[in-house]
């Protein structure tokens, strides 16, 4: 089993649901606070002398509410979070353009701009950003081409606030990534250190409980029939006895490389006990679980631990059984411990 399928195991137990909340949450926020409130200024500037803004109001509501229901049917889709950014784009150089109520319209532009740069993601946010303030840049310096008229040192203030507004934005933003990323990958290590045998390397006893028949609980159509293989050393305590515990450590490494050579990148050995492993095949009947250990068994029988004067036979012995449902797994690791039994009492070096 390759190391970077456990990891992404467990990374996919490990998914930065946080940051997801937080672009949901300022999605539903500022799409029900602000569609209101366009919605409420729309009203109050009906029968007033600006038109274009009673019309660019509006249409920010409705798109806005049209937006946030959609995120509501679809909600593990990412476009609503684009189209919030557009939505933003549009209202944003929309109100530059009318000026706003009583020309106030620059004063609410800069939480607009911090929506963008939340909800959309980081990089991206880059990009609509500065596709938003180009766009807003040119109306002003052009304002022979819009219905609002702003002052010159209006402008200036108000470019040189929003260039410094949007440093810090995307400053903190970046800090806030870094960090998260940063502890999703300590957390990350230290999951798998919890779920990795520290001599082997192989997944242990937590990692098959707490992520993999979890994980195998979830999508079962994947998995079964899942096939389990108990697998034991022979008489590995003579091995220890003989030439010491470190060298019964290097035949455990040995051992156990002999194993994942012998399986598919999607099946499973883990280290379950001192010389106890377990085989998983998923989607793997019983007659095929039985041929595969089969072949383990004869590639562990083939490959003796040869170290300088120590020449020594290894062997193991094979329980197999298979689960043909979710509900059947705790049975099944019996069953294949029961075989287990069976094999080493009838000769060892066997597969039951
Ligand atoms: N070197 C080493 N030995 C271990 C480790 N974990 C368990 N052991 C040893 O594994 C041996 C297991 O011995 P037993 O349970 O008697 O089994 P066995 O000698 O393999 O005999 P059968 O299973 O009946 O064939 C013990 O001597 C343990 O000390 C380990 O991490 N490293």
């Amino acid at each position: 089993m390759e190391h970077s399928f456990l990891r992404h195991l467990l990374k996919g137990a490990h998914k930065d649901e946080a940051e997801a909340r937080r672009r949901r949450l300022t999605l539903y926020f500022i799409s029900y606070v602000g569609g209101t409130l366009m919605a409420i200024m729309a009203g109050i500037n009906v029968g007033g002398d600006n038109p274009f803004l009673i019309a660019a109001l509006a249409v920010s509501a409705t798109v806005i509410y049209l937006n946030v229901i959609a995120s509501h049917i679809f909600p593990h889709s990412d476009v609503s979070y684009y189209v919030a950014g557009l939505i933003v784009l549009f209202t944003f150089n929309a109100l530059i353009y009318t000026g706003g109520y009583n020309n106030t319209g620059l004063y609410f532009l800069y939480p607009l701009i911090f929506v963008q740069i939340i909800v959309v993601s980081f990089r991206p946010a880059l990009l609509y950003v500065a596709a938003t303030m180009m766009l807003a840049v040119v109306m002003l310096f052009n304002q022979h081409l819009i219905y609002a008229q702003y002052a010159e040192e209006d402008v200036s203030r108000f470019l040189i606030s929003m260039g410094c507004f949007i440093c810090v934005a995307f400053i903190a933003e970046n800090f806030w990534h870094q960090s998260r990323k940063e502890m999703l990958e300590e957390n990350l290590e230290r999951t798998r250190q919890a779920n990795t045998d520290p001599l082997t390397k192989l997944p242990n006893r937590r990692f098959l409980e707490a992520v993999y028949f979890e994980k195998v609980s979830k999508d079962p159509v994947s998995y079964f029939p899942l096939s389990t293989v108990v697998v034991d050393i022979d008489h590995f305590k003579v091995i220890n006895d003989s030439y010491g515990h470190d060298v019964g450590d290097e035949v455990l490494i040995q051992f156990t490389e002999i194993m994942k050579s012998a399986v598919r990148t999607t099946d499973i050995v883990a280290r379950t006990g001192g010389e106890e492993f377990l085989v998983i095949f998923p989607k793997a009947t019983l007659t095929q679980a039985v041929k595969l250990a089969e072949i383990i068994r004869a590639k562990v029988e083939a490959k003796p631990f040869d170290k300088g004067d120590i020449h020594h036979k290894i062997t193991a012995s094979f329980g197999v059984a298979t689960a043909l449902t979710d509900g059947n797994i705790n049975a099944t690791l019996k069953q294949a411990d029961d075989n287990l039994y069976q094999a080493k009492n009838s000769g060892r070096n066997k597969v039951v």
